[in-house]
């Protein structure tokens, strides 16, 4: 994108997600399903820049560019149209992504940059809305939304959007590996409901709640409390739609990960690590196992959307 006088630019950062837990309850009649999750900012980011245009415009760059639209359908440019009408704003805005979060991998890497829009075209614009009015539409334009604009580690409730903050000491290594093709996410939710109903996944839970034993080894900073407690009730789903995946996740065991998962509707896996030296262990043998496209290490909690310097170039 053009790059004229730097003052007009605001750049907001917004990262990735992992679920440490996820129970999902039956289909609701609205078609979502209740959910009880436990959220973690991890530091895999998305960048998105923003300057005043007269409409509405996006330019995607990074390595996955290619499969992110950019016509209306765009997370990002759903949310500065929404933005703009709830606001009463006429103005428009330029925007230039550039996405560090894979697409479509359970990461909620659009739902990132749905968050990262509502935040710089709010500054951009001047709107004067409250934290609460952009949560209100951050829920409008999708269940993992409003977690990204709060970041840290939160409990979510509802779809997903009704989020608390949750208790949580010190830092998490883990390493994220990629599968190379990605899931959808209503199809896996499908999934789920397709294998309860004929008896080959566990029946929903009735009590919709996150385990006291994953919340204590927050609370503790026990990172062997935390990889025993971690669980996903989408993962045999995912495992299901793509069998590779179990492969993947028993590698990562195989080499001591403190817990493994598939990321929120998958297929990213996730791994727990001791530390950062334990982290590079776990990334080499998933590297060297060759059935991964990307593995990368990283670290959370992050915060959620934030204005950054611009990145230039
Ligand atoms: C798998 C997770 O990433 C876990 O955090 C989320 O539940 C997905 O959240 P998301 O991608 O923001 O999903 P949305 O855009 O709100 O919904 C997309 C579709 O996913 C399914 N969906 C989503 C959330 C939910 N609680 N129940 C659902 O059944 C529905 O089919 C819905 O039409
Ligand atoms: N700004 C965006 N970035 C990435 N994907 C987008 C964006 N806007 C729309 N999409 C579309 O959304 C689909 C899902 O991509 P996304 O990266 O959000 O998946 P996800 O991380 O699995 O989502 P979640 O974890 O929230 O279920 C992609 O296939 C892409 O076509």
């Amino acid at each position: 994108m053009s790059t004229p006088g730097a003052t007009n630019l605001i750049t907001v950062r917004v990262p990735a997600k992992v679920n440490l837990e996820l129970r999902v309850g039956p289909p609701r009649e609205d078609g979502f399903h209740e959910l009880a999750t436990v959220f973690h900012a991890v530091a895999l980011f998305d960048d998105l820049t923003v300057e005043l245009a007269d409409d509405v415009s996006i330019v995607v760059d990074g390595p996955e560019a290619e499969l992110v639209p950019t016509d209306g359908t765009n997370l990002a440019v759903r949310a500065a149209h929404l933005l703009a009408e709830r606001a009463g704003v006429t103005d428009g805005v330029r925007m230039h992504l550039v996405k560090g979060i894979p697409v479509a991998g359970g990461m909620a890497g659009g739902s990132a940059d749905a968050a990262a829009a509502l935040v710089a075209c709010d500054h951009l614009w001047n709107t004067g809305l409250d934290r609460e009015e952009l949560h209100a539409l951050a829920a409008e334009l999708g269940s993992d939304v409003p977690f990204a604009l709060l970041g840290g580690t939160a409990i979510g409730t509802g779809r997903g959007e009704v989020l608390s903050p949750a208790l949580a000491r010190g830092e998490y290594h883990w390493v994220v590996a990629m599968a190379g093709r990605g899931l959808s996410t209503p199809e896996v939710y499908r999934e789920i409901d397709r294998l309860r109903d004929a008896g080959q996944a566990p029946e929903p839970p009735t009590d919709l709640s996150v385990s006291p034993q994953l919340m204590q080894a927050l609370r503790a900073g026990d990172a062997d409390g935390l990889g025993a407690a971690l669980s996903n009730d989408l993962q045999a789903a995912a495992v299901s739609l793509d069998p590779a995946l179990e492969r993947t996740l028993s590698i990562g065991r195989k080499v001591g990960a403190l817990g493994a998962l598939v990321s929120g509707s998958g297929p990213t896996v996730v791994f727990l690590a001791r530390d950062n030296g334990h982290a590079l262990d776990i990334a080499v043998a998933l590297t060297a196992s060759g059935g991964v496209s990307e593995v990368r290490r990283t670290i959370g909690p992050v915060g959620g959307a934030r204005l950054v310097e611009p990145v230039r170039g």
